[in-house]
């Protein structure tokens, strides 16, 4: 039996702001109509097809007729099914009340063009048919001008351009000593006045009131430790600078194909409701128009709400792309992210801006308030949901149906030159992905769905880096792909950095900040001087990480061989090969190797690795699977060279997704405990960080002078406290755990003073005890006419 759902207490998704300022009417029929009468080559959802089509109508009839024009027309009566099982609506125009049969299945679109929709597992069209026509289109492309205008620089002479390509492509900038210098004699200084006040302290005992004073030292104590804890950390504070423009000489020379890395971007959403489609829309668009080759980056959604809105809507947000990509990298506008872009506001007269920019900004103004209609449309449609449930229109039921019971689902939405944008290039892929649920299994919230997301994307795209955001964070600085390259890219230092951490922006907060939703010390200070140590850590979006680190792997030792005898990545360097020869330098490392004691954290890897090595190929087949489960197509792309571009049977693909992506996928391997995301805490990201670090790795905080990635913060203080205590008791948690940085991880790559701030990551929310007891003190202090320092000072 299908779980009945009553629309008229769904929640409606926010609807977005602005779609009514050139309509003139906040009205969804009317804004509907209007854009419908200025453009006629759009397929619209619903509610005209319902008129067209009575065998998917939504066979609504009204109850209270009493001006039945306009309703009559849009909901026919449905004769076969007795009144009392129909569902009662309030119609979104007249407000009259409505009943509609909810046994029926509904279709999603079922008038727009199949194809549109992308392949995967949720797709009806004849996979064959859909095969064959992407073939032939194939054949049809021509090559991509994606590229060739990435950077601005002036084409001068060729000389300087070869000696800067080969020049670091970042540097340290080094804090004026005027600027931190008078910090540490502050922090010397507080730390000497604290060292004399606890020798008062200390031999001073109040004697009468012995608790008392006692309790209050204990107190002391501890803050003076936290505070250590968090000024210690921030002693060497760094900054860096990028070099996008070596980068570009270095790896987009010219007349041949940039050289790049490939990256795999995950967007992880999970209620529709809390995060609206709009934003979803709006990140996902900001990243298909990155200034970054289109054929190097995938964009993944992980929508863990398996929601038919979430899917309808990124089919709508790539229709718009195709218009939308071509406007933002012709103009070179920034942010992509529609919704924030034309909420500049620019005066034209003053900056002087060309007309015929004036008139496309204009026209794709308009286009992008009748896609916030069409976003709309959807939002409102999706609160009808049928008793039965979303079906695709071959009848088959949408898989997300019930949320937390339900098949995964992949489908490449843009993707093997289906859609190109209406300049004629290729878009980069969007793939739709939601994981397995069933009841009775731990899902490990956003760990758990990055993880399915770093599995299925190894399968249909195995990028060697992976940037992760949260669905409202958008990207704000189409150069931010290019940024993380700089470093993670750099032939010297970028072998060591397992992620590039950006700062955490936000739109929208008060002038006041009254929530501290910015964050200025964390973000500005404190991450700074992890930099100095060992690297950032991770805050859970806005970073681009080294797949390869991902999977758990340990840093590169200083005795690597300097050079790669392969074109391919540390580690599985020997395994892809394919080579039997033991060439004398991997020698020397397995004996080094056996040399050094085998690190807490990493044991199983060091073993798969050493066996590796002795026995390539064929590999350890047993470890592997023990280590990342057992599908075969996975497992060959961990061994896979990173730097090839991928060529798939999409079919085949397709299953291993599905294989990867069930929720029995991960048993008894070591996904969440060595690979991957980290379970265990609600503050996975702090959690997965840590273990990198341990791991040996370095991480690099890159802070360009255009904040990388916008997000919305909570602006309510239910939101926020709910925020902060989440993120606290993921602080216990890990504090509890294993993996608390106190006792874990000894003998490894962690430095000392990157322990310090992580211990501090993760004692914090313990301060609020003594906080509380002191700030009692006072009261017991009254109650009890006793004092907690001595009454009469010493004499002297
Ligand atoms: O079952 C889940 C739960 C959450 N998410 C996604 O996880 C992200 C973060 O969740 P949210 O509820 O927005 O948490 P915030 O407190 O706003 O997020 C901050 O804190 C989290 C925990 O430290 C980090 O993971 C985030 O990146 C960071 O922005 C969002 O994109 C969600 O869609 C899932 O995909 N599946
Ligand atoms: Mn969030």
């Amino acid at each position: 039996m299908p779980s009945v759902q009553d629309p008229v207490q769904t929640p409606q998704s926010p609807r977005v702001h602005g779609d009514e300022e050139e309509e003139g009417s906040d009205d969804i029929e009317s804004e509907f109509a209007s854009s419908i009468a200025g453009r006629s080559n759009i397929v619209h959802p619903y509610r005209v097809s319902v008129a067209e089509s009575s065998i998917n109508s939504w066979d609504i009839d009204s109850v209270s007729i009493t001006n039945s024009g306009a309703s009559v027309h849009f909901y026919e009566e449905h004769v076969g099914t007795p009144t009392n099982h129909h569902a009662l609506v309030v119609h979104p125009n007249t407000g009259e009340i409505m009943r509609y049969n909810p046994l029926q299945t509904r279709p999603i679109n079922p008038n727009r063009d199949l194809a549109l929709y992308g392949y995967g597992s949720v797709a009806w069209k004849n996979r064959v048919e859909w095969k064959t026509k992407q073939q032939n289109k194939m054949q049809k492309v021509s090559s991509d001008g994606e590229g060739s205008d990435l950077n601005d620089f002036d084409s001068d002479c060729d000389i300087p351009r070869c000696a800067e390509s080969k020049q670091q492509l970042s540097r340290k900038v080094p804090i004026p000593s005027s600027k931190i210098n008078p910090y540490r004699i502050v922090i010397s200084l507080r730390l000497a006045i604290l060292g004399l006040f606890f020798h008062y302290r200390i031999l001073n005992p109040v004697h009468d009131a012995h608790w008392l004073w006692l309790t209050s030292v204990i107190c002391e104590i501890w803050f003076a430790f936290s505070w250590i804890l968090d000024q210690f950390p921030k002693w060497h504070p760094i900054q860096r600078e990028t070099y996008l423009d070596r980068l570009s000489l270095r790896y987009e020379k010219e007349g041949k194909p940039p050289e790049l890395a490939r990256i795999d971007v995950f967007v992880s959403t999970v209620d529709p409701m809390k995060e609206p489609p709009l934003i979803i829309a709006n990140t996902v668009l900001s990243i298909l128009a990155v200034d970054y080759p289109v054929d190097k980056v995938c964009c993944y959604v992980s929508d863990d709400g398996a929601a038919m809105l979430t899917f309808e809507a990124l089919t709508e947000t790539c229709l718009f792309a195709r218009k939308w990509v071509p406007f933002c990298k012709k103009h070179k506008i920034e942010p992509r992210a529609p919704e924030w872009y034309f909420a500049q506001k620019i005066d034209y007269l003053r900056e002087k801006v060309h007309p015929e920019f004036v008139r496309e900004r204009r026209a794709m103004k308009r286009e992008y308030e009748e896609f916030k209609v069409r976003i709309n449309t959807v939002v409102a449609n999706s609160c009808k949901v049928p008793e039965g449930g979303w079906s695709l229109p071959e009848g088959a039921p949408w898989h997300g149906n019930n949320v937390r019971d339900h098949a995964g689902m992949v489908q490449v939405i843009t993707g093997n030159d289906c859609v190109m944008d209406d300049a004629g290039n290729k878009l980069p892929w969007l793939v739709y992905v939601s994981r397995e649920k069933r009841p009775g299994h731990d899902h490990h919230k956003k760990a758990g769905a990055l993880n399915a997301l770093l599995r299925t994307s190894a399968i249909l795209s195995n990028a060697p880096f992976v940037l992760n955001v949260d669905c409202d964070h958008y990207m704000n600085n189409s150069k931010a792909l290019r940024e993380a390259m700089c470093f993670l890219m750099d032939p010297v230092l970028g072998e060591k950095i397992c992620y590039v951490q950006f700062p955490q922006r936000f739109d929208g907060i008060d002038q006041h900040d009254r929530y501290s939703n910015h964050n200025v010390v964390f973000f500005d200070i404190n991450m700074k001087g992890l930099d100095g140590i060992q690297g950032p850590i991770y805050v859970g979006t806005g970073c681009v990480f080294r797949r390869h680190a991902l999977y758990g792997y340990d840093a590169p030792t200083a005795t690597k061989p300097p050079s790669k005898t392969c074109n391919c990545w540390p580690k599985s360097c020997c395994l892809c090969c394919g080579s039997k020869r033991k060439c004398s330098k991997a020698k020397k490392k397995q004996e080094h190797q056996k040399k050094v004691k085998c690190r807490n954290a990493s044991k199983q890897v060091h073993a798969l690795e050493v066996a590796g090595r002795e026995t390539a190929p064929p590999v350890p087949r047993e470890k592997f699977e023990k280590r990342f489960g057992q599908s075969d197509a996975f497992l060959a792309s961990t061994l896979q060279d990173n730097g090839e571009g991928c060529h798939f049977d999409m079919l085949k693909s397709l299953d291993d997704c599905i294989h990867v992506l069930s929720c029995g996928y991960e048993n008894k391997t070591q996904w969440g405990k060595e690979v991957g995301w980290i379970y265990g805490s609600v503050t996975e990201d702090i959690l997965t960080g840590f273990k990198m670090h341990c791991h040996g790795w370095r991480s690099v905080y890159c802070m360009p002078k255009r904040p990388a990635f916008k997000g919305s913060a909570p602006i309510n203080l239910t939101d926020r406290l709910h925020q902060v205590l989440r993120w606290a008791l993921g602080s216990v948690e890990i504090f509890l755990s294993k993996h608390c940085p106190i006792w874990y991880g000894y003998r490894c790559g962690l430095k000392p003073l990157e322990r310090l701030s992580y211990i501090n990551c993760v004692i914090y929310p313990w301060t609020s005890i003594p906080l509380l007891i002191y700030c009692a003190l006072p009261a017991f202090c009254l109650l009890s006419g006793k004092f907690m320092v001595p009454e009469q000072l010493p004499a002297s």
